[in-house]
């Protein structure tokens, strides 16, 4: 099975934010990855709702929008409106995780938990049958460009066990320092969604470096 490849928005050039998007358009990408920072979940602000809706005129793709914020129960039915495909919340900002996913998934959005790098794949137990997504942190979310943990491969067997054990039909994505060296394993130990930011946005071609992580092997 061929990875389903996220390159994330928030690398792109924001000046010319049409063109970044008609550039994945015209890619093998399967999906636009949006990242949503508030400031207070993370130590970073990106965009917002004005932000999104121009991103969703011109994609002609799916938008998988990550939510880094707190109180994430306050705005899915915005972030649904302005677009989203998919509404990622995180394990660590929801005070009621189960209600949130059904908050998102009476939308008609996909629904989505992120774990941080810290955070138990255990901990989604008991609503992994219920989450179409698993957003697996492989950095601590806020900034592109960071280096890829290690330990995200360990998490991801940890994951598909999880998911399997409880007969789930979660996607699990790998976010944060994702290349083409890393890929291949990634895929190996069960990843099937790749959301790769500043290596894809700041390679020379980034539309074959889409092509080239689409056509990884494992
Ligand atoms: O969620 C994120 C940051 O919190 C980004 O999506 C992630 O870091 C991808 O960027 P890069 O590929 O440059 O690491």
């Amino acid at each position: 099975m061929k990875p389903i490849i996220a390159p994330s928005v928030l690398a792109s050039d924001f000046a010319n934010l049409q063109s970044e998007v008609e550039m994945l358009n015209n890619s093998q990408a399967d999906w636009l990855h949006i990242d949503i920072m508030d400031g207070r979940f993370v130590p970073n602000i990106s965009f917002g709702f004005p932000v999104l809706q121009a991103i969703q005129r011109h994609a002609k793709k799916p938008l998988d929008v990550h939510l880094m914020i707190v109180e994430p129960e306050l705005y899915i039915e915005q972030f649904r409106s302005a677009g989203a495909d998919t509404i990622s919340v995180h394990y660590e900002a929801c005070n009621h995780l189960h209600r949130t996913i059904q908050q998102i998934k009476a939308t008609g959005a996909k629904a989505g938990v992120a774990l941080n790098p810290h955070t138990s794949v255990q901990l989604l137990d008991d609503i992994i049958a219920d989450v179409d997504l698993v957003c697996l942190m492989s950095v601590n979310p806020g900034f592109g460009g960071q280096k890829f943990i290690e330990n995200t491969y360990r998490k991801i067997e940890a994951m598909k066990d999880l998911i399997i054990a409880r007969n789930s039909s979660a996607l699990i994505e790998i976010d944060g320092g994702v290349n083409q060296q890393n890929a291949p394993l990634l895929l190996d130990k069960g990843a099937d969604v790749l959301v790769a930011g500043s290596f894809v946005f700041t390679a020379d071609d980034p539309i074959q470096t889409i092509a080239n992580l689409k056509t990884v092997s494992v």
